[in-house]
């Protein structure tokens, strides 16, 4: 066995409001590894694209965008703060508003290989032993070498409910549209709703929040017993 030079990467892939970042972000708490929320980066961009009033719709107009786009995301799981520029926007890119228009940012080729490439750098840089990366594309495109590779899923049903018993503005139904809506853009551009090859899947419809930590932590203890013994 060799000393690894490399943080342990976990990758964990979803679907909108599956427990990706909540639950990612109390797993590297507890291994005392670094955080990366990735679609905070799709966030930030339609953020700043909206505030420059250029549309997200126009691919040409959103890649012109992406050099003067000045990115940064805190990987402290206990402060993962999002910056473009000196703004903090870490609130500001959980509003409707920018949900409506991220998925539009995202289906770009180019702003995907640009991100994609932030991401890989901030992976490799981090000072923790590992490293917990969400997103939609972790597993298969973004790092589908990571030591553990999980898919985290939850029924439509169990999801809707528990993103509408966080959000105190908008009905149940139009939280329940606009989540099931965002999936079936992003579904065209990426596949998280099953599990590629190698991926273990965590379903945690039937399991509170503390068991779905539970259930992650274990995937991950069984893949680097295997991969130390490989
Ligand atoms: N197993 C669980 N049981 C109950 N609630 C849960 C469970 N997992 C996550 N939650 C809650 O579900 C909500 C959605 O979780 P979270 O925001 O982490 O999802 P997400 O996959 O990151 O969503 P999105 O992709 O839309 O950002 C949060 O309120 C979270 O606390
Ligand atoms: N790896 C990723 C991560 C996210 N996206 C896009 O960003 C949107 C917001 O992501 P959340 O995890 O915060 O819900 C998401 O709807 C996708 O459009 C992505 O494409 N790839």
């Amino acid at each position: 066995m060799t000393e690894s030079t490399h943080p342990l990467v976990v990758a964990i892939d979803g679907p909108a409001g599956s427990g990706k970042s909540s639950v990612s972000r109390a797993v590297a708490r507890r291994l005392g590894y670094s955080y990366l929320d990735t679609g905070a980066a799709y966030r930030a961009l339609a953020w700043y694209v909206r505030d420059r009033a250029i549309d997200p719709a126009d691919p040409d107009a959103v890649i012109g965008a992406l050099p003067a786009f000045d990115y940064s995301i805190g990987t402290d799981p206990d402060d993962p703060a999002v910056r473009v520029g000196a703004d903090d926007v870490t609130e500001a890119i959980r509003e409707p508003a920018v949900s409506a228009i991220v998925s539009a940012v995202a289906r770009i080729p180019a702003v995907r290989a640009h991100l994609t490439a932030l991401f890989r750098s901030i992976a490799a840089g981090v000072d923790r032993p590992g490293i917990v990366v969400e997103g939609r594309d972790i597993t298969t495109v973004v790092a589908p070498e990571a030591e553990v590779r999980i898919l985290l899923t939850a029924s439509e049903q169990a999801r809707m409910a528990r993103r509408s018993a966080e959000i105190s503005t908008q009905s149940a139904q139009t939280v329940a549209d606009q989540l099931r809506s965002r999936d079936r853009a992003d579904s065209q551009v990426v596949e998280f709703m099953s599990a590629a090859d190698g991926v273990n899947t965590v379903d945690s419809t039937h399991l509170d929040f503390e068991q779905t930590i539970g259930a992650v932590i274990e995937v991950i203890n069984t893949r680097t017993a295997r991969t130390s013994h490989d």
